[in-house]
């Protein structure tokens, strides 16, 4: 039996083979994304590109134009065991790949697409064999030898981890310690290790090691000191590492010294290519799709280096400067995807901002839960609406706004919406691609802070969110603070006696529905405070406005008169707006 592959992962650009699984597991892949994962790919591939938008009924259309051809990494490290038969360089007809020389890497990827457990014969069980299903593409990609010992090493090393097939990759986690911290986040290096480790344990990662460097200032260079980035490289090899993840952004230029420092089996990245990745995986709907891409191609843009630097040197350098035409090639390509994304997210945020004015003709207010990612928001808000949110213990479950009705103990009706999580270090991309979902946020009446209160780190979390919150500039809306899994903390007493003392806490289990009476009870007095006084005279014929003056605010008396119901009530501000006509005249 022939091994089949199928190693384009359903996500993003950081990780290349990470699902060893049917074909059924891959979604999507924009071409950009292979390309820069090509840049690591041990031993080289061939790997065919479809834009996601191609992606139809699961199942992608071939698009020539898509194609990158991934064997750089053959030429560049000099691995000369592959040789290209059949097939341009860039782009065009695809090629064929074959066995050539003794000490291949086996680890090789296809193109995530017609790839399926087939029957191998004879010799050819030495082969993985791309087995294309119903594609008349010209692209053959023969796989080198796999002795069965690989394909066990191979298959052991797919795990289940959060309800998915993962192919387990071996992470090393390097941070910097700043002296002299100042200003800066209270988050310490432990903490934000363990917070990437966590991270990378969302992405399907294994970490097997980390390490850190007391450092005034990241090196420009190499992020960390070049004694640092030795031992980090000795540790790579004795801990047969794949990928070594940095806790900030790395520069294009660090990116680059760091890949050739650790060789080209490495592969490097940062906690925001991470945070891409995990945001990518997890994106459902149409708008958070787009916003993904279109944060991963913000951040892929300025990266654009060394990728096509093989054409020159397989020339010879006869052709200088043949690369750096390609890198503005791929960037005018890159862009124009930009723009193109920018388009669609209109079109989409169109709709939704249709669907926000719809919803402010009905003057409900509007509740937003704001917090920390896993601080609990989704759990909170199937328990207060049964929404059947995902809820779950992994970073960022959530990534699209869900609102909800719900009807207050005291009979009055509001919206509450979950949004997406916050992070520290959290990625500028993403701050921008999303801003138009966190703009909703901007809409509400009062803003629910959930926080973690079980959390080491708790309020480093609360400054981490309220430093997004200051950038949205939401700070005239009215706010509430909720101290959640109190039933996880360590010291409830106290916890109690704090939140007393500064009156806009409440401490709630969103898990155990501990506290729920005062949570209510905050909220509806919170949203009362906000209402305001009118007097109105609603005509006998607009009946409905006086039903939604007893569904929303708090009535103290209607009466009847010859022109129409008298009301007297405090309403939300939106409501007390649309009866502005209506208002009583005083009797002259
Ligand atoms: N013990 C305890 N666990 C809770 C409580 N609230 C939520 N959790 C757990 O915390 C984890 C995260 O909960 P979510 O509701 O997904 O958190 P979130 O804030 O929506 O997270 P993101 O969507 O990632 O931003 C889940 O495993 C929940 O079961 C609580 O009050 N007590
Ligand atoms: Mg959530």
């Amino acid at each position: 039996m022939a091994l089949c592959v199928s190693a384009v992962t359903a996500s993003s650009s950081f990780r290349l083979l990470n699902h060893v699984a049917s074909v059924e597991s891959c979604t999507r892949l924009s071409s950009f994304n292979c390309a820069i994962r090509g840049r690591n790919v041990r031993g080289g591939c061939v790997v065919r590109c479809v834009k996601s938008s191609e992606v139809a009924g699961g199942r992608r259309s071939y698009d020539e134009e898509e194609f990158v051809d991934m064997n750089r990494g053959l030429r560049e490290e000099g691995n000369s065991g592959y040789e290209v038969v059949n097939g341009s360089v860039n782009g065009g007809s695809g090629a064929e790949l074959r066995e050539g020389g003794e000490d291949c890497e086996r680890e090789v990827v296809g193109t995530g697409e017609g790839f399926e457990e087939g029957e191998g014969d004879g010799e050819e069980n030495d082969y993985w064999e791309r087995n294309e299903v119903g594609s008349s593409s010209d692209t053959t990609v023969i796989f080198p030898q796999a002795t069965q010992k690989v394909e066990e090493d191979l298959l052991k090393r797919i795990r289940y981890q959060h309800g998915r097939e993962v192919f387990e990759e071996r992470a090393y986690l390097v941070g910097i310690e700043r002296k002299n911290t100042g200003a800066r986040s209270a988050f310490g290096i432990s903490e934000s290790l363990e917070e990437l480790a966590q991270l990378a344990d969302t992405a399907g990662l294994t970490v097997v090691g980390t390490t850190y460097q007391k450092l005034e200032n990241p090196s420009p260079r190499t992020y960390v000191g070049s004694g640092k980035v030795s031992q980090v490289a000795t540790a790579v090899k004795a801990l047969k590492v794949e990928s070594v993840i940095f806790d900030d952004e790395l520069s294009p230029g660090q990116l680059r010294n760091l890949e050739k420092a650790f060789g080209g089996d490495v592969r490097v990245c940062d906690r925001t290519a991470l945070i891409l990745d995990i945001f990518s995986q997890r994106a459902a709907t149409r708008e958070a799709t787009l916003q993904v891409d279109l944060a991963q191609l913000e951040y892929q843009l300025p990266r654009l280096t060394r990728m096509w630097t093989h054409l020159e040197r397989q020339a010879g350098g006869l052709v200088k400067g043949m690369g750096e035409k390609q890198i503005e090639v791929d960037k005018r390509i890159l862009r124009s995807q930009i723009a193109q994304l920018k388009k669609q997210l209109d079109t989409v945020r169109g709709h939704r901002q249709q669907y926000r004015d719809r919803r402010a003709s009905v003057p409900i207010p509007v509740i937003s839960l704001v917090g920390y990612t896993n601080a609990g928001k989704s759990t909170l808000l199937n328990r207060l609406s049964g929404a059947g949110v995902l809820a779950e213990d992994r970073l960022f479950a959530t990534l699209d706004p869900t609102t909800r009705r719900v009807e207050l103990p005291n009979g009055k009706e509001c919206l509450f919406t979950d949004t997406v999580g916050f992070i520290q270090k959290l990625p500028t991309q993403l701050v921008a691609a999303f801003r138009a979902t966190l703009e909703e946020i901007s809409d509400s009446s009062l803003l629910l802070h959930v926080m973690d209160i079980s959390h080491p780190m708790a309020d480093q979390q609360r400054e981490a969110v309220d430093n997004v919150l200051a950038d949205l500039d939401v700070g005239h809306i009215p706010y509430l603070c909720v101290w959640n899994k109190f039933d996880k903390a360590k010291d409830p007493k106290l916890l109690k006696l704090e939140a007393a003392k500064r009156g806009d806490v409440v401490c709630i289990s969103a898990l155990t529905g501990e506290g729920m009476e005062e949570f209510y009870e905050a909220v509806e007095s919170r949203l009362k405070d906000l209402m305001v006084r009118v007097e109105a005279v609603v005509p006998y014929g607009q009946g409905e406005l006086v039903n939604l003056i007893h569904r929303l605010g708090i009535v103290e008396l209607e009466e009847y008169t010859d022109r129409g119901t008298l009301v007297k009530a405090h309403v939300p501000l939106a409501l007390s707006m649309q009866l502005m006509p209506l208002r009583q005249q005083p009797i002259a």
